[in-house]
């Protein structure tokens, strides 16, 4: 038998120990399990027939509460059981499937022994609960494995660094129970392994790396430090990934502190939600909440005003010419920068001393407060305090009158005729409301006079009620006029030329209730700072997936929107589409002195024909490495006109399909070509056609428009048109990068006329041109 051959036996031979371990305290777990459910139920069922009730007396009372606490607290205790024991049943499921995939043999100074460690994605102690079979791996010692390879190693704990000496490193293929490979791994983590995983199929959801971590992504995951961690890296470096696997991280340090629910990811679209939402339960960890920044901002606006979705406002850049595009332009990188900011924070200064506008307060139709009287007692405040202050202030003074005016309004005939029209309903609840607030007042209840007195005032304050909240959350400050106002308070040399003709538009959008995308973060910053704080303080982190898509503007926005959350960015500069991004602020220029930043060169999605091809389009990618894995050059061809061009596309489609990849995409360069293209293309064979509301895709044949493919990637991937007319304009490079990266193991580009400037500039040897 060969060393090699040894190897495997005893490596097997373990795993099938462990194995037996897993399922021996699986079958106790599972018995337990049973008995607390049962008891569970037991306790849901008779949770009356234990709780003594008796309400005649006070002291009854207080004895009935105090024993339904104690009994629902006995339920509460026996349910958080049962779900710790299930999840344990769950974690010891998985590990029955893959109990590890890595070891590593450690010395540390000063010992006489090597440890054997073996990571895997959960903790597991032998039966005796002695000894650890496996490391989790995100506890301290296992982050070795990711970040030496054999010779000095050592690893952070809360006492200090521990130090000394890595005598192995190895990496499994464990599939159901069977040790189908192992790799001793020299200098980097498991080229080997890695290229057996990056080898496969592209799949619609995205896979976690935690057996192939880099040295590098290891320091994105585990990085406590930085109040704002930044990661610029290429397309395919595995940013996205590093993040999932760092919530993860985070889950588990800091586990008795944070949960799930005190994380945000922004992701850029919705299909990229779902095609992330299994990582995180495939590590036995919850999903953290995650939103796009569009359904953020428009949950801001309570859905008050439809606002133009940031792909709309993509196609009309990519669609649009002339002068009004120039402007609207001019107007969209204005609005998205700190200066902008810094113009609505003196405006809001000066609106302290005077400017806001106000609203009158009515009720049925009859003014009740006027907008001047508001506007002086608002400005007579000390303009010391925030306008949000005032704002409250103001507020309680209006409630003050309506009140005093609702106890005259009893007196009006319309009162007297709701009371005589007042249904049983009503009535029974006018009464049992009274009865709660008021003994004494319902003890009257029963004669007659004072029982009308009593309903109509019911009847008013009911009416009242909802202007009386709409009054405590400062309805009476219009803040569109007032924003408006702002807009055009002053004109400054940094504003764009056509500001007057944007502040027109902006003016023309906000009275039909509508808005677009660049107004939406500058308008509810502005609200927020005159309506008050809305900021959400139960997150404590926040990842921001495609960071370079945010503008300055957005990121300062974000931050005073999770005031006690430390930020991840992850993007790619060279993947910015986005038109305000096309400007000197970049948020992942990380250059505050409380930013990390990191950078990832190494490309892990595509071959390197792909990579070395894709980093051509770039002018300064210089850096971007390919991960060693060989593919076919990625090819150009031109048709002769648009039915050639239809002919030789289908005809690599079914050519792909025969080749057994199942991913494969039509990327379109907008929404517009995307459906044009789907249209003849569904007339040859199944494809799914994936808009900006798709949520979910599926295997097969998908045609995409670029910038919503963003994030993802496929087996195979056909430009359709990569002429000059398409991509020609420089702001039309990082489109035509970004669809390109989006392929693992196939690249074809399709054009009639001209090739893109971009693709011309490449180096002859880095595709095939036919
Ligand atoms: N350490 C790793 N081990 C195995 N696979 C990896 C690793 N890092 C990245 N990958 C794979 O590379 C591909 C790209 O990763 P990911 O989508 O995270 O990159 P990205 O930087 O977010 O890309 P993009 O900017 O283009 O969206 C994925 O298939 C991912 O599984």
């Amino acid at each position: 038998m060969t060393e090699d051959e040894k190897d495997l036996k005893d490596e097997q031979a373990r795993v099938t120990r462990v194995q037996e371990t897993i399922e021996k305290k699986r079958e106790k777990t599972a018995g337990m399990i049973q008995g607390i459910r049962e008891k569970v139920i037991d306790l849901r069922k008779n949770f009356w027939e234990d709780v003594t009730v008796n309400l005649d007396e006070p002291d009854d009372v207080n004895e009935t509460q105090a024993s339904l606490k104690q009994q629902a607290e006995l339920l509460g205790e026996r349910e958080r059981t049962h779900q710790q024991i299930n999840n344990e049943v769950k974690t010891l499921d998985r590990l029955q499937r893959n109990p590890y995939f890595g070891r590593i043999d450690f010395r540390e100074e000063g010992a006489d022994h090597d440890e054997e460690i073996y990571v895997g994605l959960a903790s597991l102690m032998d039966e005796k609960e002695e000894d650890f079979l496996i490391y989790d791996w995100r506890a301290p010692i296992s982050s070795m494995y990711y970040d030496f390879s054999p010779g000095d190693a050592s690893y952070e704990t809360i006492e200090g660094n521990i130090q000394g000496e890595m005598t192995l490193k190895r990496q499994f293929i464990i599939r159901n129970g069977k040790l189908v490979a192992l790799f001793d791994t020299g200098v980097t983590i498991g080229d080997s392994l890695l290229q057996y995983v990056l080898g496969g199929n592209a799949s619609t959801e995205m896979k976690s790396i935690v057996a192939t971590i880099q040295k590098e992504q290891n320091q994105i995951i585990r990085n406590e430090s930085a109040a704002n961690l930044i990661v610029q890296g290429a397309a395919g470096s595995g940013k996205t990934s590093a993040a999932l696997q760092r919530v993860a991280y985070l889950l588990y340090h800091y586990r008795d502190r944070i949960s799930a629910e005190n994380i945000v990811l922004l992701s850029p679209n919705p299909l990229f939600n779902s095609y992330v939402s299994n990582v995180l339960p495939e590590l036995g960890e919850d999903n953290m909440r995650q939103a796009t920044f569009y359904a953020h901002m428009d949950a801001q606006l309570e859905g008050r005003e439809t606002i133009e979705t940031p792909f709309e406002q993509m196609e009309y850049m990519l669609l649009a010419s002339g002068e009004e595009k120039e402007q609207r332009l001019a107007g969209i990188q204005y609005k998205a920068s700190l200066d902008f900011k810094r113009y609505i924070d003196d405006k809001l200064d000066e609106f302290k001393r005077a400017g806001l506008i106000f609203k009158d307060v009515s009720f049925r139709k009859q003014r009740i407060v006027s907008k001047q009287e508001i506007q002086s007692y608002f400005y007579s405040l000390s303009n010391t305090l925030p306008i949000s202050n005032r704002a409250e202030l103001t507020a309680a003074w209006i409630v003050e009158k309506l009140q005093l005016w609702g106890e005259w309004e009893t007196r009006k005939d319309w009162v007297r005729e709701e009371v005589e029209l007042m249904e049983k309903e009503d009535y029974v609840q006018a009464f049992s409301e009274l009865q709660k607030r008021d003994r004494t007042e319902t003890a009257d209840f029963e004669e007659n006079k004072q029982e009308e007195e009593i309903l109509r005032k019911w009847v008013v304050e009911r009416k009242l009620r909802p202007l009386i909240k709409k009054v405590r959350k400062h309805a009476f400050i219009n803040v569109k006029k007032s924003y408006l106002r702002m807009l055009a308070a002053e004109r400054r040399p940094e504003m764009p030329a056509s500001w007057a003709q944007l502040y027109e538009t902006t003016k023309q959008h906000l009275m039909r209730k509508y808005m677009s995308w660049e107004d939406v973060t500058p308008f509810v910053y502005f609200r927020d700072k005159v309506l008050g704080d809305r900021s959400d303080k139960s997150i404590r982190y926040v990842l921001i997936d495609e960071a370079q898509d945010y503008s300055a503007f957005q990121f300062a926005y974000l931050q005073q929107a999770f005031p006690n959350a430390r930020m991840t960015l992850l993007g790619d500069i060279n993947q910015a589409i986005q038109a305000h991004a096309l400007t000197g602020e970049n948020v992942l220029s990380g250059n505050t002195a409380d930013s990390h930043r990191i950078e990832l060169w190494r490309s892990y999605r595509s071959t390197r024909q792909i990579v070395d091809f894709t980093k051509e389009l770039l002018d300064h990618a210089k850096n971007i490495q390919p991960f060693n894995r060989d593919g076919d050059l990625p090819t150009v061809i031109t048709a002769a006109d648009d039915k050639e061009r239809r002919q030789m596309i289908l005809e690599k489609i079914h050519s792909l399909q025969n080749a057994g990849y199942e991913t494969i995409a039509v990327i379109g360069k907008t929404s517009k070509e995307s459906k044009e293209a789907h249209d003849w293309i569904k007339e040859e064979m199944d494809a799914d056609l994936i808009t900006e509301t798709t949520s979910q895709y599926k295997k097969g044949l998908s045609v995409i428009p670029a910038y919503l493919a963003k994030g993802i990637e496929f087996d195979a991937v056909i430009l359709y048109d990569v002429s000059d007319e398409a991509y020609g304009h420089e702001s039309e490079r990082t489109l035509l990068y970004t669809a390109c990266t989006r392929a693992m193991h196939e690249l074809h580009m399709y054009m009639v006329g001209n090739v893109s400037p971009f693709i011309e500039a490449a180096a002859a040897e880095t595709y095939s041109s036919k």
